[in-house]
């Protein structure tokens, strides 16, 4: 760990990555990339370069990638890894994580979520706000939960599978990786086909 963090992007969702990391009280700084040339500060923090500076900085920052999409979050994350840089995980103090729970890097859980027992995170993954994921789930890499979704047990998502804002899936069921789960949508059954998914219960589109 270093004592400075940067947070590549500083839109939205990056915004809420700082709001987190300055909750944790880990760091002595903190900052953004952002490719938008106009933007100077956010969140009352700097924003010191483009994201294609961060390489420059692998030596004196930990590097978070504040992105909401998946595959661009991917990509610049397993850029990152491969460079050598070191990335955090991201846990909101107001987030309860269960016992035997592991989190990998580049993951943000916001606050509210519960993760229980026996789960496990990927890497680059995004927990948002008061999401609820049950026992023994694996949640692939570069997944985004959105906020008020609710995975009951032993339920498995797909690397890159993004679960819209309340929705609901129900035990025992696997999500194959690369899917949009809509807004609101309940997933009743295996969801085996790459695709867009909507309604209750979850259909294909
Ligand atoms: C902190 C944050 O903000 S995190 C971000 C949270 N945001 C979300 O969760 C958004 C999730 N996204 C959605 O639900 C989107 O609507 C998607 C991904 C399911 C579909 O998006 P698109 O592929 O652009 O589909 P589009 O908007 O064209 O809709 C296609 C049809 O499905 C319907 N539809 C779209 N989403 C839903 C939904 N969640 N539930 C029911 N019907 C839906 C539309 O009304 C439309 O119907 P029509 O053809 O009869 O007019």
């Amino acid at each position: 760990m270093k004592n400075n963090l940067l947070i590549i992007g500083a839109s939205g969702h990056g915004k809420v990555i700082a709001d987190i990391a300055l909750k944790m009280n880990k760091w002595q700084s903190i900052a953004f990339l952002d490719d938008n040339e106009s933007l100077k500060s956010s969140m009352g923090l700097d924003v010191i370069g483009k994201s294609k500076d961060a390489i420059s900085h692998i030596n004196d920052y930990d590097i978070f990638v504040g992105i909401g999409n998946n595959d661009t979050r991917k990509e610049v994350q397993e850029n990152l890894e491969d460079e050598g840089a070191t990335i955090p995980v991201l846990v909101h103090p107001n987030a309860v994580i269960g016992e035997q729970v592991g989190v990998a890097t580049g993951s943000a859980i916001m606050a509210g979520v519960v993760i229980n027992c026996c789960t496990k995170i990927g890497k680059g993954c995004i927990i948002n706000t008061g999401a609820t994921i049950d026992h023994d789930s694996v949640i692939e890499n570069f997944v985004h939960v959105s906020p008020g979704s609710h995975l009951a047990g032993t339920v498995r998502v797909g690397q890159g599978t993004w679960l819209g804002i309340g929705s609901v899936v129900s035990n025992n069921l696997k999500i194959s990786g690369s899917c949009k789960i809509g807004a609101g949508t309940v997933v009743v059954r295996d969801i085996t086909e790459v695709g867009t998914y909507i309604g209750v219960p979850a259909r294909r589109i």
